[in-house]
């Protein structure tokens, strides 16, 4: 290994960049980029499959969540979870606790577990599990894969959805099957590359509104992921294939807020539910209660879950679900020296507890007790 691969692999994370590109970096590499090989989708699928049981609850789960967002179902989805997951032991008993709420508010809330193992980063910072499992920038992508891929057979064995941010198209392979919903985030709703790989998914699809809020960014792309498009990709043993696809019908727009503040008020909300109608969409929204919704302060996102829930009452069908950023303790900590257990890496989140409490509270207000 050269040194500036090595200065790579043991520097901190944040400081990756820099090193690799600073005036001070011994020996640039000769070449702009290194590839190593990775397993196709198939070998990875072979060595970690998944059952024709787990295959039928997948299925069912996701025309579970088909009904909700069309409205044949009135209970609320709720899909909720770490920012990211990068340690198994906390993202497995934080998917224990939430598979026991489940079936608690069952009646009236559909349960969806954030399963993030790719992060879309404003500039630079970690990557995600499947990028980077062992948080030291070594960049094992092949154990990443695996990782993710082995977190989410576990997390769908205990019963719950799996939710996942697609934001790399070729590597939704690996992993689309054991998906009940996906985001696409808000840096890549505008994307063609991502609409053409969501027109060719079998599963329900959030685009988020823009960082700069815009929420025709989001429709555009349930327009184009409609229709079938012919597009570059991979197939199933990895080699590069034209992909055709039939268009998917099952999107929707999730309101994150943006650099203009929240849009999660009744006015917002309007106006997203025009604006789709206007474009004829199906007024399906879900609001996620963190990023720009909260300012990026976690804890408050108990007070946009209350307000969806106080519009709901008020009889706005449109809202039909709600994303929350929740871990087992609250904030986040960066990522250097001994990391504390279950506390997120990326985004602050609000932690189990509140969590459970302001479920709980949702649930009870919508079965109107
Ligand atoms: O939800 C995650 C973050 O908001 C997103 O990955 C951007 O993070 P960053 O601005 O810290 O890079
Ligand atoms: C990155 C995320 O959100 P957004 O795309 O809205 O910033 C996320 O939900 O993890």
């Amino acid at each position: 290994m050269n040194a500036t691969l090595s200065a790579l692999t043991n520097t901190v994370h944040g400081q990756l960049i820099e090193n690799a590109l600073g005036d001070t970096a011994p020996n640039p590499p000769r070449s702009p980029r290194h590839t190593l090989p990775l397993p196709s989708p198939a070998q990875l699928r072979q060595r970690l499959p998944c059952s024709p049981a787990l295959h039928g609850q997948i299925a069912e789960q996701r025309d579970a969540i088909r009904a909700v967002l069309n409205g044949d179902d009135d209970r609320l989805l709720v899909i909720v979870g770490p920012c990211s997951l990068h340690d198994p032991d906390s993202a497995m008993e934080y998917a224990q606790r939430l598979a026991a709420l489940a079936p608690q508010v069952s009646d009236q809330l559909l349960l969806v577990m954030r399963t993030y193992v790719e992060k879309p980063r404003t500039t630079v910072g970690w990557k995600g599990l499947m990028y980077d499992p062992h948080l030291d920038g070594s960049g094992d992508m092949a154990e990443g894969l695996a990782l993710s891929r082995r977190l989410m057979l576990s997390i769908a064995e205990l019963g719950l959805p799996v939710a996942t941010e697609l934001l790399q198209p070729m590597a939704a392979g690996y992993l689309d099957d054991l998906l009940g919903w996906a985001a696409i985030g808000a840096r890549t709703s505008e994307s063609q590359t991502h609409r053409e790989m969501v027109s060719g998914l079998d599963l329900p699809v959030g685009f988020k509104n823009g960082t700069d809020g815009s929420m025709s960014v989001a429709s555009d792309a349930m327009r184009s992921a409609a229709h079938g498009h012919q597009h570059f990709g991979l197939d199933e043993q990895g080699r590069p294939a034209m992909v055709q696809t039939r268009g998917n019908l099952d999107t929707h727009l999730v309101l994150r807020g943006g650099n203009g503040g929240a849009n999660y008020h009744a006015p917002a909300v309007a106006a997203a539910r025009q604006m789709l109608e206007s474009q004829g969409l199906a007024a399906r929204l879900i609001v996620d209660c963190n990023h720009a919704n909260s300012g990026k302060n976690p804890l408050l996102q108990p007070e946009v879950l209350a307000s969806v829930v106080d519009q709901r009452l008020a009889g706005d069908s449109s809202l039909r679900g709600v994303m929350l950023e929740s871990h087992l303790f609250d904030g986040c900590q960066p990522l250097s020296g001994q990391l504390a257990y279950g506390v997120s890496i990326t985004d602050a989140c609000l932690g189990w507890e509140a969590t459970q409490h302001s479920l709980l509270c949702a649930a009870e207000r919508l079965a109107g007790n």
